[in-house]
């Protein structure tokens, strides 16, 4: 398989919570990649280290079979986004993205593309204030993509977003997986992202509890993903 993340016996503490334990996980090139587990379950501290935002306690997490710092160009080959992003109140879509496209070294024309991109082109104009939370997820993911990286992360997405957005995101997720990325999608709903990922992993206090693709987790003819998934991290309350 060509992984392009690679998380190995990763382990992270803080204090006396264990929020990740042992985990090791690969995902494939070119793929959409759900990785689900209830809340508190460890998948943000997993993401914010493959990101290099957070240092292990013991293990690591590899991109491209590198620790992230050691990334030639980092926003070439990973994007992110990982919580309702930022914005400042008083930008335009528009200028927002292009104080990111400095700082990032990109063109600015790529911001026009992005906004076309993520259907904000009418609404670039106007102050990220008034935007809905739908506007601003595509917001945020228009400068995880600002790099044209080749892997996606996205830590729950479809957090707030109302049906038509979530079928927006699953599209939008497949149009990317389509042209080659590799998404890392979370998500403590798995309704959300059941009909798009290739493949899950699910997370159960710090552990991979299962791995698979979504037929091969649901043997039994009559039994859904979400049945495996809430057997599988029963007693979750910690
Ligand atoms: N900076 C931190 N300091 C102390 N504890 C933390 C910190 N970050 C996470 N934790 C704890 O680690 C555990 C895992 O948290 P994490 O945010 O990774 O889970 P999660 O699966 O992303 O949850 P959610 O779906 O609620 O975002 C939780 O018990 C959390 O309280």
């Amino acid at each position: 398989m060509d992984a392009v993340i690679e998380v190995d016996s990763l382990t992270k503490r803080f204090g006396r919570t264990v929020a990740v334990d042992g985990l090791s996980f690969a995902v494939p090139r070119g793929s959409i990649v759900g990785f689900l587990g209830p809340n508190g379950s460890g998948k943000t501290t997993t993401l914010r280290t493959v990101l290099g935002l957070t240092v292990p306690t013991a293990g690591r997490a590899m991109v491209e079979g590198r620790p992230y710092a050691a990334l030639p160009e980092p926003a070439r080959v990973i994007g992110a986004v990982l919580d309702a992003a930022q914005f400042h109140p008083g930008r335009t879509g528009r200028d927002h993205l292009r104080v990111f496209a400095k700082a990032a070294g990109v063109s600015r024309s790529r911001v026009d593309v992005l906004l076309r991109l993520v259907g904000l082109d009418e609404a670039a104009g106007r102050r990220v204030r008034g935007y809905s939370l739908g506007m601003r997820q595509r917001l945020s993911l228009a400068t995880a993509l600002l790099g044209d990286p080749r892997i996606l992360i996205l830590d729950e997405p479809a957090n707030g977003l109302d049906p038509q957005g979530i079928r927006w995101l699953r599209d939008f997720l497949r149009d990317r997986r389509d042209e080659g990325r590799t998404v890392l999608v979370s998500s403590h709903v798995l309704s959300e992202v059941a009909q798009v990922v290739d493949e899950v992993l699910v997370l159960h206090r710090g552990r991979l509890v299962a791995q698979g693709r979504v037929e091969e987790l649901t043997a039994h003819p009559r039994q859904t993903l979400e049945d495996v998934f809430l057997d599988l991290t029963r007693e979750t309350s910690r």
